[in-house]
């Protein structure tokens, strides 16, 4: 069985100054190229969307992603994904999901044999009940490959308030390296050996914030109902997480509980965001029209719903999600009577492990 170790480094920068290339220059990975460099890491940022990458170059700011923040001058951008990875320690991966194998794929000649991915997406690897980290493992099988989980939401940490973020990988040490390179003013950093855990927390938590996001608008502003769910919405990912090889401790820590909490309650997040459209009565397929990219939730859903009916694990909550991203309408009603059956379901016995069905 997998430890779970933490070590809350506060607030000292590392020592070691290493070249960083980060891989998408969305919200998060420019508030994390911006937040390394503020580390005194040199730190170059590749984005598929050329006028993203001009003006970052020429107005020192990403106003298309990361509106009203002044970029630190450490950040430099390019055009040329090879360009970006060449001479890297460490490759940040901060592409949506749909994206991670395309970008990766023409770059991996380009890698530094030392090289260790970081991957910041929060998603399966498309079409599959897999994580987007063992994609990166049989893409770069030489490479050390290591999942952020946590809550980070980017806004927020690029203006300088901290983010507790949880470092996973099978190798504690390459874990601790990647620790060591984040920690600073903007992250706090936390290492685990439990893969799956963490994976599934990152994953699993977008589902449930789409249902927290729906609740703000159905909800009748009730607190009692908004923690009922919230709790729910652990154990749910918890026994499910478990079910799949992950440690329950994993959910209740940083990567589960703590970045449903971010996610759930921000009004930065893209999942929550996208359940409060779908509670105003729009249909997916036109706020998909609207935002171009649907979050990571509305991409998961069905798989996470496949994944607890093969583990027989009752999943009343990502059930009412899944419909309602697929079209019912989402009422009060209908998602207190889910509430209810999850509650019943969290006094059940815990579940065991099916297999590896997810890694
Ligand atoms: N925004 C946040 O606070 C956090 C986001 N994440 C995760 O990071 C990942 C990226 O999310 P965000 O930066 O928020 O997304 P975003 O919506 O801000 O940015 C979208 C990114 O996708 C890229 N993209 C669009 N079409 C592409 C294509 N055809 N090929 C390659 N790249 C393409 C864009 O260039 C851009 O870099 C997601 O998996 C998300 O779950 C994780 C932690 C925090
Ligand atoms: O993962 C996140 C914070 O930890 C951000 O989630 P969203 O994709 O919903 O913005």
């Amino acid at each position: 069985m997998a430890t779970f170790s933490h070590e809350n480094r506060g607030s000292s920068i590392s020592s070691e100054r290493i070249k960083v290339a980060v891989l998408g220059a969305g919200n998060m990975g420019t508030a994390l190229a911006h937040a390394l460099a503020g580390n005194g890491h040199e730190v170059v940022l590749w984005d598929f969307f050329p006028e993203v990458v001009e003006d970052i170059q020429n107005r020192r700011e990403n106003r298309r992603f990361l509106p009203d923040v002044r970029l630190h001058e450490m950040v430099r951008a390019t055009m040329s994904a090879v360009e970006c990875v060449m001479g890297a320690r460490l490759v940040v991966v901060s592409v949506p999901s749909p994206f991670v194998a395309s970008t990766l794929g023409p770059i991996m000649l380009g890698l530094e044999n030392h090289a260790v991915l970081l991957n910041v997406a929060k998603g399966f690897a498309p079409g599959t009940r897999h994580s987007l980290l063992s994609m990166l493992e049989r893409l770069a099988p030489t490479h050390a490959c290591v999942q952020m989980a946590g809550p980070a939401i980017a806004n927020e940490f690029a203006r300088g308030t901290p983010a507790s973020v949880v470092l996973a990988t099978a190798d504690e040490l390459v874990a601790r390296r990647v620790a060591d390179w984040l920690s600073g003013p903007c992250f706090i950093t936390e290492t685990t050996t439990d893969v799956t855990g963490a994976s599934l927390g990152g994953i699993l938590k977008n589902v449930y914030a789409i249902l927290l996001g729906c609740l703000d608008v159905l909800g009748k502003d009730s607190r009692n109902v908004e923690a009922a769910a919230l709790t729910a919405s652990v154990r749910e990912m918890a026994r499910i997480a478990e079910a799949c090889g992950g440690q329950a401790l994993t959910l209740y820590g940083l990567a589960g509980m703590g970045d449903l909490v971010a996610t759930g309650l921000s009004q930065d997040s893209h999942n929550r965001k996208f359940g409060k459209a779908l509670a105003s009565g729009k249909l997916t397929s036109a706020i998909e029209a609207e935002i171009k990219l649907l979050p990571e939730g509305a991409r998961a859903v069905a798989a996470v719903c496949a994944l607890a009916h093969e583990a027989d694990v009752p999943a009343p909550l990502a059930g009412w999600v899944r419909r309602t991203v697929e079209g019912t309408p989402p009422s009060w009603e209908g998602l207190l009577n889910e509430l209810r059956a999850a509650t019943r379901a969290a006094s059940g016995t815990p579940p065991q492990p099916v297999g590896d069905d997810f890694r």
